[in-house]
């Protein structure tokens, strides 16, 4: 069996559960799931001010998750806030939802489209395909223009949107699939899947499969370089808790 705690790095608790149904509806039978997010931070994360915030949020839970001996961790937002810093604290694999997608729409396609939320925040996507090496794979970013917790207010426009430059990215990006860039898009992948009759790929769907698949090859977290826990010292104040 295998234990994975899901971080949304936001504090909204909406988007946790919302998360957290769309990890389950894949995970496999013998992986249990379980869902946090910080008791303090931003209720979504929409730029690069948010993410310094939220990666504190997000250390304090990998900490919870590896003193709790889970088997991995899921950072389900999609500017995978946090990423490697969580690596060094965490034994078990730490799988951001940015670069799972990405990595499952290579396998799949030879180009892909993003579609993520604020144009503001489609640099931090280009920050991450640099970092990650898929530039050459991503033939074009796009935004709905709508804030992240747009997708949280039941109306159906950023649903709208999002199946609206879909549409436009198959017609117009020749790209083979589609990343949708938010953890708070993720139940909307199968629909426009079977709709578009092309990959729409969820990030949080894509993570969990990639822990299992790493807990089934018992792979962890290198602790070989710069991945090893880090440097011991004395953390202060509000910091003590990471120690
Ligand atoms: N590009 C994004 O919309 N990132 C996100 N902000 C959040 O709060 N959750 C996300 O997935």
């Amino acid at each position: 069996s295998c234990c994975i705690q899901l971080i949304n790095p936001n504090t909204s608790l909406s988007m946790t559960e919302r998360i957290l149904t769309a990890a389950r509806d894949v995970a496999a039978p013998g992986t249990d799931i379980f869902a946090v997010c910080p008791e303090e931070g931003a209720p979504s994360i929409e730029g690069h001010f948010d993410e310094a915030i939220a990666a504190i949020g997000v250390l304090q839970r990998i900490k919870e998750g590896r003193e709790q001996g889970v088997d991995g961790h899921v950072i389900a937002c999609f500017g995978d806030p946090g990423l490697l810093a969580a690596r060094e604290l965490a034994s078990a694999p730490v799988i951001g939802i940015a670069e799972a997608a990405m990595h499952m729409a290579t396998l799949v396609a030879t180009r892909f489209t993003v579609v993520t939320t604020l144009p503001r925040t489609l640099i931090i996507a280009r920050h991450l395909l640099q970092q990650y090496g898929f530039e050459r794979h991503c033939a074009r970013l796009r935004a709905i223009d709508l804030p992240v917790l747009s997708l949280e207010d039941g109306s159906g426009l950023a649903r709208r949107k999002v199946r609206e430059q879909c549409l436009n990215a198959k017609r117009e990006d020749g790209v083979g699939a589609i990343v949708l860039g938010c953890a708070g898009m993720a139940d909307l992948a199968l629909e426009l899947s079977a709709e578009l009759e092309m990959p729409v790929i969820d990030g949080v769907s894509a993570a969990v499969k990639l822990i299992e698949s790493l807990h089934g090859m018992k792979l962890s977290t290198s602790k070989q370089g710069d991945l090893d826990f880090p440097v011991q010292k004395e953390l202060s104040g509000y910091f003590k808790g990471l120690n």
